[in-house]
């Protein structure tokens, strides 16, 4: 089997009482994705904060490409290749998709003196761009500003950011929130198809989309992990059924 790319292990965090984060280890292998599922309020969305970094973990390790990153910076891990999708429409609502990604490519080149001069023709950051876009199919959407991309549009646009960054792996904090159902189908073939370049761990609440496209689920119940496996094994399994998945298992 391939070396995991990210790792976690025995990772711990509480907030006061609270366990939150209850001696989980999990890995994302390449060409997958890996779900993580389970209750509010079990600690999904803490697990990725301290998988990407913005959270520090009382106990445990996180390893990317076989390198410990308990100790680095969130910079530090995107810039090794683990990639976090983010709300573009937090980022600046007039700039044009092809200008969030032509930033994305400079980022990802590491030479901030380039603002000293015009970006807009420089086909160094321009190509890899546009490259960007069309893989997640807004190449005839590049000259519009993000503020006026539809909710499903602005979604492919972060990924296409994420990609424009060179990341090697993917964490996603419920990719489907908010999108309606031909949304919800346009992102789930562009997930389906990305998982062979960059494989994805993804927080989802959505279960018709969990269970269509992961290749494992883990299942997080009061911050500890009940059960890891495939769609299959999930939905047979006991425990799961009971302490989440009820009547949507069957
Ligand atoms: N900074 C914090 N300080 C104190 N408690 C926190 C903090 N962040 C999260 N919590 C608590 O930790 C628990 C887990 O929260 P988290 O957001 O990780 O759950 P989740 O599984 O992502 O939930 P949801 O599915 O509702 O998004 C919750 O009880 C939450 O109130």
């Amino acid at each position: 089997m391939a070396e995991p790319i990210l790792g976690v292990s025995g990772l711990r965090k509480t907030f006061g009482a609270l366990k939150v984060t209850d001696g989980v280890s999990l890995d994302l292998r390449p060409g997958e994705i890996h779900a993580l599922i389970g209750p509010n309020g079990a600690g999904k969305s803490t697990l990725i904060h301290q998988i990407c970094g913005s959270l520090a973990p009382d106990e445990g390790r996180v390893f990317f490409e076989g390198r410990d990153v308990t100790a680095s910076t969130p910079a530090a891990r995107a810039r090794a290749g683990l990639g976090r999708t983010f709300q573009v429409s937090t980022v600046i609502p007039e700039f044009t998709a092809l200008g969030h990604a032509m930033l994305a490519v400079q980022a990802r080149q590491g030479t901030s003196f380039r603002f000293l001069r015009p970006v807009a023709g420089d086909r160094s950051l321009r190509e890899p761009a546009m490259a960007a876009l069309a893989r997640v199919g807004l190449e005839n959407r590049a000259h519009v500003p993000a503020a006026v991309l539809s909710h499903g549009e602005r979604r492919r646009l972060e990924v296409a950011l994420v990609l424009a960054l060179g990341s090697k792996a993917l964490l996603m904090d419920e990719p489907m929130a908010g999108m309606g159902s031909e949304g919800s189908r346009e992102l789930t073939a562009l997930l389906s198809e990305l998982r062979r370049e960059a494989p994805i761990l993804m927080v989802e609440h959505d279960m018709d989309a969990v269970f269509a496209l992961a290749d494992r689920i883990s299942v997080l119940v009061y911050g500890r992990i009940v059960a890891t496996g495939t769609p299959d094994e999930i939905r047979r399994d006991p425990v799961v059924r009971q302490a989440y998945l009820g009547d949507e298992a069957s």
